[in-house]
């Protein structure tokens, strides 16, 4: 069996550790290093024997993976997911925080080198499939919100996942612009308003409310562990590998 040479970017936060364990674990990868922000204090290796780079040049010289699991911040991911496209290493992206801007360019990139990359801004079933249960509903509901809660940890809002949401509820409806959620009542995603909590206690969560008249529908979707990102991340990384462009969202993967 050939196994993938797989990099995990960000590996010591919440999810690159499980990540990194997950990866390690599995049969059919090789973790053959991790780009970290800086050097461990006591060593230069995690976990013993996997080396810590501290910057993409070096990583791709000496490790050479085929795919990157990117998990860092909404800062860095652009610029890391850029140069793993331009160094012919496959991102997986589990960042959230990306543009519409900024996928458009990724996506150019990747057609361009022939480089696969899968955005997935949350790797969990249940989510992707909340997601599209969402952009099948408001077909026949159009008005609709969408109330994202997170860790009082997770500092960006709104939500990879609210947006993609947003995004492909607007697509579903047939309208992209924006602009039409209220102001001051949420962040307008594609015109629809997405409202963040952060309390202690959450991890990640998400309701879709549907309004019609004298009714309410509501999907929901709760992780209660990042454990719950798993498969999805192990499904991703070895999907990127057959493709040749950007796939924005597991739901794409999933069929
Ligand atoms: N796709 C999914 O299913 C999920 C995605 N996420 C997303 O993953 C990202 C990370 O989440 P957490 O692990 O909770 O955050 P975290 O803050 O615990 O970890 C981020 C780590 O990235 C490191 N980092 C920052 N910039 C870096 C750079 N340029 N190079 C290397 N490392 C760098 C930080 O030092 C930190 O250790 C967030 O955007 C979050 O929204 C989180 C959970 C699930
Ligand atoms: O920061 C998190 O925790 C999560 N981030 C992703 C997002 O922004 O949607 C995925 C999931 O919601 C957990």
């Amino acid at each position: 069996m050939t196994m993938i040479r797989v990099a995990v970017a960000g590996p010591r936060g919440r999810m690159g550790a499980l990540a990194v364990e997950t990866m390690i674990t599995g049969r059919e990868f090789l973790l053959v290093g991790v780009l970290d922000r800086k050097m461990a204090e006591s060593s230069n290796m995690l976990a013993g024997s996997v080396p810590i780079y501290t910057d993409m040049l070096t990583l791709v010289d000496e490790a050479k993976p085929d795919v990157l699991v990117e998990l860092t911040s909404h800062e860095s991911v652009y610029p890391n997911t850029r140069d793993a496209i331009m160094n012919g290493i496959r991102p997986v992206v589990g960042t959230s925080g990306l543009t519409v801007d900024q996928i458009g360019k990724l996506s150019e990139l990747s057609r361009e080198h022939g480089i696969g990359c899968i955005l997935a801004p949350n790797f969990s079933i249940g989510a992707v499939l909340l997601m599209k249960f969402a952009a099948m509903a408001v077909k026949y509901m159009p008005d609709a919100e969408i109330i994202e809660l997170h860790h009082d940890g997770k500092k960006e809002y709104p939500s990879g996942t609210a947006s993609l949401t947003a995004r492909m509820m607007a697509e579903a409806a047939g309208s992209q612009e924006g602009g039409d959620a209220p102001d001051g009542r949420g962040t307008d995603v594609a015109g629809i308003p997405v409202h963040s909590v952060r309390l202690p206690g959450l991890v990640s969560h998400q309701e879709v409310l549907f309004g019609g008249e004298g009714q309410l529908l509501s999907l929901r979707h709760d992780s209660f562990s990042r454990q719950s990102y798993m498969s999805g991340m192990v499904l991703a990384v070895k999907e990127v590998m057959n493709r040749d462009c950007l796939i924005d969202g597991l739901d794409k993967i999933i069929g």
